[in-house]
């Protein structure tokens, strides 16, 4: 049973920036299941591309892998030989317990671990790469570079997943939808305190962009293909995908 998720139900008399430490690490699994809507479909569904598009003697990222769900999603549906997942987190609380994580289970393709910023891996002979809710965290001026070395970094036919909290450029829907974010929230047992004082702990961390902003990057890295191919509320994912033969 994961730990259940009461950071912030009581009042915090300063609210600092967000950061994924060890109190968050702790809970991690409860509090991305209670707070983004379709999230264990959206790993389901990874796990459903990898096994479509992994190509034998090639490589996978799992970039902000946190706990490694996506990668053990991966790792499960991979049916061809000669593969590794390379899983990225900067976050040393997230990666000693994904190392935990991973090494629970056994299979055959091998998982290694980086602790490292995502801007500083360099990619190469990737056939699949993930960014689950990743991107989001990193200062837009370094949205482009990440998406442009992913793309430099795949293998003709290989894909891009990418999920993301989405703004709007419909304000209408973008409430609406913002505010059904706020009702899934509060249907998972989060009060407004909570609700509210996570919220502001992100607001300098984590800025959101539009779908159309994350397809004009995606087009700019390279990409010749890119749809939205889940979406529950403000919360969704893309799959990009560089042109060519799969070999
Ligand atoms: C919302 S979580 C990702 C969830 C995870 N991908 C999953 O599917 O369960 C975001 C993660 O990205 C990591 N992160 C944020 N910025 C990073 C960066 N520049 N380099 C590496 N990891 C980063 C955080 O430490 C955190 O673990
Ligand atoms: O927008 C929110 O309220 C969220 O909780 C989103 C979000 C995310 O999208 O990564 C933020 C931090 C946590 O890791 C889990 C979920």
């Amino acid at each position: 049973m994961a730990n259940h998720d009461t950071l912030f139900s009581a009042p915090i008399g300063k609210l600092g920036d967000w950061t994924f430490d060890e109190r968050v690490a702790e809970v991690f699994p409860d509090m991305i299941q209670r707070s983004v809507p379709g999230y264990s479909n959206i790993i389901s569904m990874i796990g459903m591309l990898a096994e479509r598009f992994v190509q034998p003697d090639s490589r996978v990222y799992d970039l902000g892998c946190s706990l490694g769900a996506a990668t053990l999603s991966m790792r499960r549906n991979i049916k061809v030989t000669g593969c590794e997942i390379i899983a990225v987190d900067n976050s040393p609380a997230m990666v000693e317990r994904c190392r935990r994580h991973i090494d629970a289970f056994r299979a055959d393709t091998p998982v290694s671990i980086i602790e490292a910023d995502i801007l500083d891996i360099e990619l190469n002979n990737a056939s699949m790469v993930v960014l689950n809710f990743t991107l989001q965290f990193l200062q837009p001026d370094d949205r482009q570079r990440l998406l442009n070395q992913v793309y430099q970094g795949m293998r003709p036919g290989a894909a891009l997943v990418l999920s993301e909290k989405f703004s709007f450029e419909d304000n209408n829907v973008g409430e609406l939808l913002y505010s059904m974010h706020h009702d899934f929230k509060r249907a998972n047992g989060y009060s407004e305190l909570e609700i509210s004082q996570k919220r502001s702990m992100l607001e300098n961390v984590m800025l959101t962009d539009s779908v159309e902003v994350h397809k004009a990057r995606l087009k700019h890295a390279g990409f010749e293909h890119a749809e939205v191919w889940f979406q529950c509320f403000n919360f969704g994912s893309l799959v990009a995908v560089k042109a060519g033969e799969a070999k």
